[in-house]
């Protein structure tokens, strides 16, 4: 495998199973899988409610919403499809610097709606399900974004594979992640144990996902699950996570943009490949308008 950036796209180069030349947008899998991919939207059309919010802001921070209180923010069916809808709304937005991703109401997301996984226990309707959201989560994480999951109250199953498809995890005072899947007689299915591995390493990830452990604040810095513990108060969490998020975002978009793409690149590339993707991106930002201005100031960093 290989990728590599074509303008702002992150592109996947050989494709011996599908027989195709690129991918847009990062995403995992290509028009190869379109038919399925139709197919489970049509399923999932047919598990409404709650929804998924972003609003995108002049600061160059995007805060997405995952709501679905009366069902502690679980995903419906119609919450994967805006899921994705949403990441391609920040696929688009050149401006963009950050992401947030939070739950509404005081918790983070509890996982698949259990109703959709009761109707949907046929191991091939699962595995196109599994598919699309690792499509979804992996695009999310390979936006030239750096994105922030700030977890108030519980992420469990499919709510704690979310929160690792972000680059940082921001813990409340009082929350806890928890990857479920064993006692629910399951393994992470949309991502959430290869990016688990490469967030803590094979024997905490063992530990995790072996025991079903609660991970608290504590526990989650120690480990380096959460990269930090914010308040809880209503909207203090939020606030806190801007203020977090800013030490990443401040200066230009392109910048910001070019610092997640070489990240991404050298995470997911082979080293040659990832030398190369640098060398581009760092084309992009030698000589430009950041680059110009910090030279004629004569920049000191004491
Ligand atoms: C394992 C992986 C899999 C995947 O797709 O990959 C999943 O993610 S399966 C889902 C895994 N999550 C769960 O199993 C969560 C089960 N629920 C709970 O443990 C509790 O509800 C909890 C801890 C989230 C909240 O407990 P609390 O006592 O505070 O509240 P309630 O239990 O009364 O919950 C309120 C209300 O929410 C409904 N609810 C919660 N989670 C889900 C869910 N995942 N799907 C559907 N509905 C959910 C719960 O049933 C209550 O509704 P009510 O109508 O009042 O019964």
């Amino acid at each position: 495998m290989a990728l590599s950036y074509v303008g702002r796209h992150l592109i996947r180069r050989t494709h011996v199973t599908l027989g195709l030349p690129c991918r847009r947008g990062g995403a995992v899998y290509g028009s190869g899988y379109r038919a399925e991919e139709e197919e489970i939207r049509q399923k999932l059309q047919g598990f409404p409610g709650g929804s998924i919010n972003l609003v995108k802001q002049e600061s160059g921070i995007a805060v997405m919403t995952i709501s679905n209180p009366a069902r502690m923010n679980a995903f419906s069916g119609t919450m994967m499809l805006e899921l994705h809808d949403r990441v391609s709304e920040l696929e688009e937005w050149t401006e963009g610097k950050g992401l947030i991703v939070r739950g509404d109401a005081g918790t983070f997301c509890s996982g698949s709606d259990l109703n959709a996984v009761r109707a949907i226990a046929d191991p091939q309707e699962g595995m196109k399900m599994c598919m699309f959201m690792q499509n979804a989560l992996t695009r999310l994480l390979r936006l030239p974004l750096i994105s922030v999951a700030v977890v108030e109250g519980k992420a469990l199953g499919g709510g704690s594979e979310l929160t690792t498809a972000c680059d940082f995890r921001l813990m409340a005072t009082d929350s806890e992640i928890r990857f479920v899947h064993k006692h629910m007689g399951l393994v992470p299915g949309w991502g959430g144990a290869a990016r688990l591995v490469r967030i803590v390493g094979s024997q905490n990830a063992l530990k995790l996902l072996g025991g079903a452990q609660k991970v608290d604040p504590a526990y989650g810095e120690r480990i380096g699950l959460s990269d930090g513990t914010v308040d809880p108060l209503e909207g203090a969490a939020l606030e806190a996570a801007e203020q977090w998020l800013s030490g990443f975002t401040k200066g230009p978009a392109p910048v910001i943009r070019a610092v997640k793409k070489v990240v991404v690149s050298g995470r997911e590339l082979p080293l040659e490949d990832a030398l190369r993707t640098e060398r581009e991106v760092f084309g992009t930002v030698w000589g430009g308008p950041a680059n110009l201005e910090a030279l004629a100031r004569k920049a000191k960093h004491k």
